[in-house]
């Protein structure tokens, strides 16, 4: 049962520890379930105690999130860890557990305390005699694993618990890796919450665990700050988000939005598509200053002098100031309908002096704001400084750019955007994704956008730079942690490198922090990965695998189908998920020839299938991971796309246990060299 490493001592005393450790495990559960049904009891009566209907609705609101933190899952370990230090031993958990004297049973992984539980080793022991790992078999305590850093014992990489967590097969959506965070993780998720950075990493080692537990982490720090402007997470597609969705929750955290860039930006439906040139011109970074002009285009020289009467009287203000006032404005740099906002109360103002040059007393508050909706002076506002909405000002750029592109987009470009047809309305435009985001930013322009404490960019390679900038309005006055890997760059606009990301996300001097140890991809399959790297263009390092298990097969067949059934059913011999990526156009076939062959299909979006088979596109397979991978015919693959190679590393390194690649058509060059 019980082999701890590296320590000496007799078998019994072994299992006298380990029913020391388990009465503690029972205990802490009672613990907690005690401390549940407190929070459940203060639920039930918070009604009662709470003094009005809105501080009722905010503190039942808190107290059944509060039940919702504290639900025990009985399959995960309440403790994972243990420190031994000088004065005391504690138990490193998933959330704190305390007794009913207030005293603490399990220590929230992320207080201060917990941190040398990550950190600590031989070299700097943090004043850690002993760090003890527990493994653990469906919620039951079944083994431990004891490192005296005192005696100069350490495992690293080598600690068995680990290995088998990461071997461990996948089912389901993703996981918390709390119980074996690694030093160089966690150092990124414990940074500052002022602090920006961006993590480069090869596929599978780590990047959207770091930035989930990242995230778990400043909420514990940082709760009331954070709660008020919020925490958000920023992935590719709705198949991954779905993916990690059960991470923050299972570390007590349900209140991170979670969304994709286009479900940031959406003002409405997407009813257009673009061809990919058109696309690529939206996306590039000029666009900001084209719709820059294209709004503050709209602002004139008062021509005209203004009259407006009150009833009793009639009052003037001449060109002159009216000038100055629309130029202040503008020389102030505030979002444009702030400013239009801003020369209608210095209107306002100016005919108040003069009433009470006039009148000798101040005019009351119903005149002051009947003159601020007065006909002639939203005629003279309408006229300088007009109301816009976004859908008119994209709608007028994609009917005619050149007046805003002109000198800022070739001639070629502006071909490229302009519509075809343009609509009758603004309202019956039909705006593609791309003109979302352009959409967005002149929203910025004009007010600005609510901004979060804290943003995670998942897959951040592929944001072009306009939705870097979507993003980076939402986050002015917060921080960012960026994650992505070069070398899995698929979109027509991926970053080469993520300084210019960086600045377009208005984090210019934000770190770049490299992350190299694979836990997903097993090396042999690495090895194969590894080999289209020198041409995708892109300077990252290697990821060095920390599993030595896996297996790769390469099955050349006529017969793809065929071939892709046979290596299925292989698949199925073993535990844990079989993933099939298949170029997008493939999909239906492959689909097609595995349930002719008797084999059940799980749908993509489903997060627990029944099934365990999942064919899945290509396009979408970015971020998620299956035990055992069947790669169909990787020539379609990257045939389907100009960065196709990109695209066929992704998809090889999907693989936690075992890798298949069948194809009839030869192997894309840089494989089919060595292969
Ligand atoms: N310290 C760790 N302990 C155990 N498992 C880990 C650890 N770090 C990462 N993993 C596991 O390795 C796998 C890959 O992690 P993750 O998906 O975060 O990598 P990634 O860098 O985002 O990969 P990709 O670039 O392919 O999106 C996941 O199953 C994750 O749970």
């Amino acid at each position: 049962m019980t082999r701890t490493q590296g320590v000496s001592v007799p078998a019994s005393d072994l299992d006298t520890d380990l029913a020391g450790e388990r009465e503690h495990l029972a205990a802490s559960r009672a613990a907690l379930a005690r401390m549940r049904q407190r929070a459940e009891a203060l639920f039930a009566t918070g009604h009662d105690v709470a003094g009005d209907s809105y501080t009722a609705e905010q503190l039942g609101r808190t107290l059944s999130l509060r039940v919702k933190e504290l639900a025990d899952d009985p399959s995960t370990a309440l403790f994972f860890g243990r420190l031994d230090l000088a004065d005391g031993d504690f138990h490193i958990g998933r959330r704190h557990v305390t007794d009913d004297a207030g005293e603490p049973m399990v220590l929230d992984w992320r207080a201060p305390l917990s941190r040398s539980f990550y950190r600590a080793s031989v070299r700097e022991p943090q004043g850690v005699l002993v760090r003890r790992r527990f493994g653990f078999v469906r919620g039951e305590l079944t083994s431990f694993e004891d490192e005296h850093l005192d005696r100069g014992e350490e495992l690293g990489t080598a600690s068995r618990i680990l290995t088998e967590e990461i071997e461990r097969p996948r089912v389901g959506p993703m996981r918390d890796i709390v119980a074996t965070i690694q030093p160089e993780q966690d150092e990124l998720v414990r940074a500052d919450l002022e602090t920006s950075v961006a993590v480069q990493g090869a596929p599978g080692t780590g990047k959207t665990a770091v930035g989930l537990h990242r995230a778990a982490y400043l909420l514990y720090l940082h709760r009331e700050r954070l709660k008020r402007s919020g925490v958000l997470v920023v992935g590719p597609n709705t198949a991954f988000l779905g993916y990690i969705s059960a991470v923050l929750p299972a570390l007590g955290e349900v209140e991170v939005q979670q969304a994709t860039v286009d479900d940031l930006v959406a003002r409405g439906p997407v009813r257009g598509a673009d061809p990919v040139e058109a696309a690529v011109v939206k996306h590039d970074a000029r666009m900001a200053e084209v719709l820059r002009r294209a709004v503050w285009g709209r602002v004139r020289k008062p021509e005209s002098s203004m009259q407006v009467s009150d009833g009793s009287y009639r009052w003037r203000i001449d060109t002159e100031p009216l000038r100055r006032i629309v130029d202040e404005a503008r020389r102030e740099g505030l979002p444009y309908a702030v400013g239009r906002e801003r020369v209608r109360a210095r209107v306002v103002a100016l005919l108040q002096r003069q009433s009470e040059y006039k009148r000798g007393d101040s005019p009351s508050d119903a005149w002051l704001r009947r003159m601020a909706k007065a006909a002639p002076v939203t005629e003279f506002l309408d006229a300088a400084w007009p109301a816009l909405t976004p859908e008119a000002v994209v709608a007028e750029l994609l009917t005619d750019p050149a007046p805003a592109a002109d000198g800022v987009l070739t001639d070629g470009e502006q071909d490229l955007i302009r519509w075809v047809k343009p609509p009758k309305t603004v309202k019956s435009a039909r705006f593609s994704a791309a003109d979302a985001v352009l959409l967005d930013e002149v929203a910025g322009l004009l007010e600005r956008p609510a901004g979060f404490g804290h943003v995670v960019v998942d897959e951040a390679q592929d944001l072009s730079p306009m939705q870097c900038r979507a993003i980076a309005r939402r986050v002015e006055h917060g921080s960012i942690t960026l994650l992505g890997d070069l070398a899995q760059g698929t979109a027509p606009w991926a970053a080469t490198d993520w300084r210019t990301t960086l600045a377009h996300l208005g984090k210019p001097d934000a770190a770049v922090v490299p992350l190299t140890v694979g836990f997903r991809v097993p090396a042999a399959v690495l090895a194969l990965a590894n080999r289209l790297l020198p041409a995708l263009g892109v300077d990252v390092p290697e990821a060095v695998s920390l599993r030595r298990d896996g297996d790769l097969r390469v099955r050349p067949d006529a017969d793809v189908a065929a071939g892709t059934v046979a290596e299925v059913r292989a698949a199925l011999g073993h535990e844990g998920s079989v993933g099939v990526i298949a170029a997008d156009a493939d999909v239906a076939a492959v689909r097609a020839a595995l349930t002719a062959a008797g084999v059940d299909l799980a749908d993509p979006a489903d997060l627990e299938p029944a099934a365990r088979v999942t064919v899945i596109p290509a396009s979408l397979v970015k971020g998620l991971e299956y035990d055992h991978v069947v790669v169909v015919e990787p020539a379609a693959i990257v045939a389907a796309e100009p960065r196709g190679l990109h695209r066929l590393y992704v998809a090889l390194t999907r693989a936690v246990s075992r890798l298949a690649v069948v194809h009839a058509r030869p192997l894309p060059d840089p494989l089919g060299a060595a292969a």
